[in-house]
């Protein structure tokens, strides 16, 4: 042990590098860090000029001379340099006020990430610092996150709903004994949203507006009889003026039926390969949802309704990955469940 470490300078972190959003954990302090994955570069220099939060009001909003970019896409990283200076960036402020000191990192990554990706998140964390990082996949680390027995041999069934990627496993004794990850997610949502608008109304309207229809309106059952209605604003495509249209919560739900079907059959597809043991363990515990998509108005009911299993949402979906990484950095005994293990110092 170092004498930094001895004298607890160095504090261990956890990161959620997710499509949509990035979550930083520092032990023994909880997450300090929440922000959306994206990126503002300037075009001219190609330097980053926001990140976060300020970075996301620019999408679709930018001026001439920047482009808002979202690193990660699908679940893979779409732009390295921008996915290093994200990661840069967030630790500094992370450890605001407190210079960090050759932290070991844990990092929650999609499943579907290649090895070669898995060297270039590997590499962005050694560049931003890292001592040790560790990789661990984002349906093991939400699992943990929401507080599922995953070091028991039971059967525990953990379905996180990203933006990027829907992760379903069955997860047991510390390990995916069966998975299955689809690039269908949040942001499918998003742009059938978008789509629908177009088609219906002819009205265009920006990723933003699409995701807010989505949190206040989306549904994926009718959870009650009240039909509830929201204006929504764009650019009119036929006269080319701003124009007020007002949407449906039936509208936005049959839009999005094709992307809740595909996320149900990948659970379906899942359970039928579930061995029997465990399949029995998931009927009593139920499945559990993660990731923002959980949110999903009426998904849960959904999910119990077509496989016959009841479905809980877990306390706080859009932490569980980090929580997770929390968690696996303080609790020793997590110690089976990381997909990658670098010593880089
Ligand atoms: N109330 C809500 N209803 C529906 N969707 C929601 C809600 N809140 C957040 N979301 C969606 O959840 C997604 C983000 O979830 P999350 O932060 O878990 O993803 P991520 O971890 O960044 O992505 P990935 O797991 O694919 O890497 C976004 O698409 C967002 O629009």
């Amino acid at each position: 042990m170092g004498f930094l470490n001895r004298f607890n300078l160095s504090r261990d972190i956890g990161i959620d590098l997710g499509t949509a959003n990035t979550l930083v954990y520092v032990s023994s302090k909880g997450i300090v860090l929440e922000e959306p994955s994206v990126v503002a570069i300037e075009r001219k220099t190609e330097k980053p000029r926001a990140f976060g939060k300020e970075a996301k009001l620019l999408l679709g909003r930018a001026p001439e001379n920047i482009e808002a970019l979202r690193p990660l896409k699908d679940g893979v990283i779409a732009d390295f340099d921008a996915t290093e200076a994200m990661i840069h960036e967030f630790i500094k402020r992370a450890f605001e006020g407190n210079p960090l000191v050759n932290p070991r990192m844990v990092i929650g990554i999609p499943s579907g990430v290649t090895k070669l990706e898995r060297r270039a998140v590997i590499e962005a964390a050694s560049n931003a610092g890292a001592r040790e990082v560790d990789l661990i996949e984002e349906p093991l680390a939400a699992a943990i996150g929401a507080g599922l027995p995953v070091s028991e041999p039971t059967g525990n069934m953990i379905v996180d709903i990203g933006g990027g990627t829907t992760e379903v496993a069955v997860i047991s004794s510390q390990g995916k004994v069966i998975s299955e990850s689809i690039r269908i997610a949040g942001d499918e949502l998003t742009e059938a949203i978008v789509n629908q608008i177009k088609r219906e109304h002819k009205l265009a309207i920006g990723e933003n507006t699409a995701e807010m229809i989505k949190l206040q309106l989306g549904s994926a059952y009718a959870v009650d009889k009240n039909d509830r209605n929201m204006e929504v604003r764009g650019l009119h495509l036929l006269s080319g003026l701003p124009r007020t249209i007002e949407v449906s919560e039936s509208e936005i739900r049959d839009c999005l039926e094709e992307s809740v079907k595909s996320i149900l059959e990948a659970i379906k597809r899942t359970l039928e390969q579930t061995p029997p043991d465990l399949a029995a363990d998931i009927i009593d515990r139920g499945i559990m949802l993660a990731g923002g998509g959980a949110m999903l108005r009426g998904l849960d009911t959904l999910i119990s309704h077509e496989t016959g299993i009841i479905t809980h949402i877990a306390a706080e979906p859009l932490k569980c990955v980090v929580l997770g990484t929390g968690r696996v950095l303080e609790d020793k005994t997590l110690d089976r469940v990381y997909s990658d293990r670098s010593i880089l110092i």
